[in-house]
């Protein structure tokens, strides 16, 4: 009996192997000799093998691992020494077996790694070795991941290749949430929801909806808006697809840009009661863009009215094409939660509403150690007083603590932050009705103001 189990496992394990190697080979060749190779072929059947890509991030790690090795040593010996590595294979030691890696290049151009080893290491090659370069490339792959920032072209600008709708650049935003000044409970609250999304697969899958989340942040300039948006694409380290909607023509070019866009991204469309034309009609005049471009000198604000509609932007929402994408974020932005449509931010669009406020002292305490690296101050009791009853956004106190000449200064901020207030408190009390001065710089989202 022990016999026939052994048997019945050691066959049942290789098996396994053997469906292991198909699943990445086209072929085993050369049955009779005593090296046995294995391809994994650029792309199979049409389709990208992955499996390719994740080797090729494995020995690119490799050789460049060697390569300096190869360099130490070159210093070390002497002169007349040239070393001479051939580029093409990679020699890798695995538990003890020699193996070869090779890239091959047939007629058609089309690439194949090819891996040569002695038949004696079959069952530590299929069995563990590849699973091991596959696992290590991945790993690797994820790791040198950049984030990147996709702004739509002009569809004028567009061509047939799908690369021509976005162009991109590396985002490399410092923002976080550990230095996002807000109320610690709905910053957590932020935060909880995002990692439950992220998580979400199974649960998304189980309930039959779209792995999507759409989040409507709203509030006065320099709140933090946009950075929160740069915190969360670092948090999840997703990439973002900053949408203008105003350099789109139609709904179905919208289609054709949300469709064009990767999974693990966050889209945004920054001030969103700003670029869409909120009565839902479309307006005739601009329907079409060379009317627009010699007819109308319009004024800034006609310009920026975009022939997008509302309902197409709704339809966008609701999973028109939920068929072609998962695990997006949704992310709109206005200053003006009052003027949207209540069709547009109904519960259910946006999955979460989150505000961000004017400062409170637990936000400026939060800024004071990002800017001064303090807990506590002197100053502190009165500035607590102050954001009581001053409307200040965090971008204008921020301001105030930012040193003039990357020294810091604790109380000279401090001071001038109180000064501020004071004079903030004056007038506010003047104007207890008006509206507050915009802070400026509007429309200079983060993603378009930084780069
Ligand atoms: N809550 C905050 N925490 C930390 N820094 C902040 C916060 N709010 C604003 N800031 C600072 O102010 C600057 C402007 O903020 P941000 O661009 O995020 O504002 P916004 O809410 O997007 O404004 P707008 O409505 O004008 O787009 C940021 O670069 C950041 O340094
Ligand atoms: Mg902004």
């Amino acid at each position: 009996d022990h016999l026939k189990m052994a048997i019945k496992e050691f066959l049942l394990s290789a098996i396994q192997q053997l469906s292991f190697v198909q699943r990445f080979s086209d072929r085993i060749i050369n049955f009779f000799s005593p090296y046995v190779v294995i391809n994994f072929p650029e792309y199979e059947e049409y389709r990208f093998n992955h499996a390719f890509a994740a080797i090729d991030t494995y020995l690119g790690a490799k050789s460049t691992d060697k390569a300096q090795k190869l360099r130490a040593s070159q210093v070390k010996e002497s002169k007349g020494l040239v070393l001479k590595r051939d580029e093409t294979k990679v020699r890798d030691i695995y538990q003890g077996i020699n193996v070869w890696w090779e890239i091959v290049t047939d007629a058609e151009g089309d690439r194949t790694h090819r891996l040569t080893f002695h038949r004696r290491g079959l069952e530590i090659v299929t069995g563990s070795y590849i699973k091991y370069v596959m696992d290590e490339g991945k790993s690797i792959e994820a790791k040198n991941k950049k984030m990147k920032l996709f702004t739509n072209n002009p569809s004028l600008n567009w061509d047939s290749s799908k690369k021509s709708l976005w162009r991109h650049i590396d985002f490399e935003h410092p923002a976080s949430f550990q230095t996002l000044a807000m109320d610690p409970k709905k910053k957590e609250e932020v935060l909880n929801d995002l990692e439950a999304f992220r998580n979400g697969k199974e649960y998304y899958k189980k309930i039959g909806k779209a792995w999507k989340r759409g989040y409507l942040l709203y509030g006065p300039p320099g709140t933090g808006k946009s950075t929160m948006i740069a915190a969360m694409a670092n948090h999840l380290n997703y990439s973002i697809y900053d949408l203008e909607l105003t350099a789109i023509q139609s709904n179905s070019e919208l289609r054709k840009l949300l469709t064009a866009t990767s999974s693990k991204s966050i889209i945004v469309i920054e001030d969103i009661d700003c670029s869409v034309d909120l009565t839902g009609k479309r307006r005739k005049k601009y329907g079409d863009f060379s009317s627009k471009k010699d007819g109308e000198q319009g004024s800034e604000e006609q310009n920026r009215s975009s022939r997008v509609t509302l309902s197409g932007l709704l339809n966008f929402i609701d999973g028109i094409w939920s068929a072609c994408g998962q695990e997006r974020i949704i992310v709109f932005t206005t200053n003006h939660m009052e003027k949207l449509d209540p069709a547009l931010i109904r519960r259910g669009r946006m999955d979460m509403h989150i505000e961000l406020s004017y400062c409170s002292f637990e936000a400026f305490k939060v800024l004071a150690k990002n800017y001064l690296d303090i807990d506590t101050h002197p100053l502190f009791g009165e500035i607590e007083a102050f954001l009581k009853e001053t409307k200040i956004a965090p971008a204008d106190v921020a301001e105030k603590l930012m040193s003039k000449n990357h020294k810091i200064d604790v109380d000279g901020s401090l001071k001038d932050l109180v000064d501020s207030l004071e004079r903030r408190k004056e007038y506010q009390r003047g104007h207890s009705n008006g509206h507050e001065k915009k802070s400026g710089g509007k429309k200079l989202g983060i993603f378009r103001g930084l780069f």
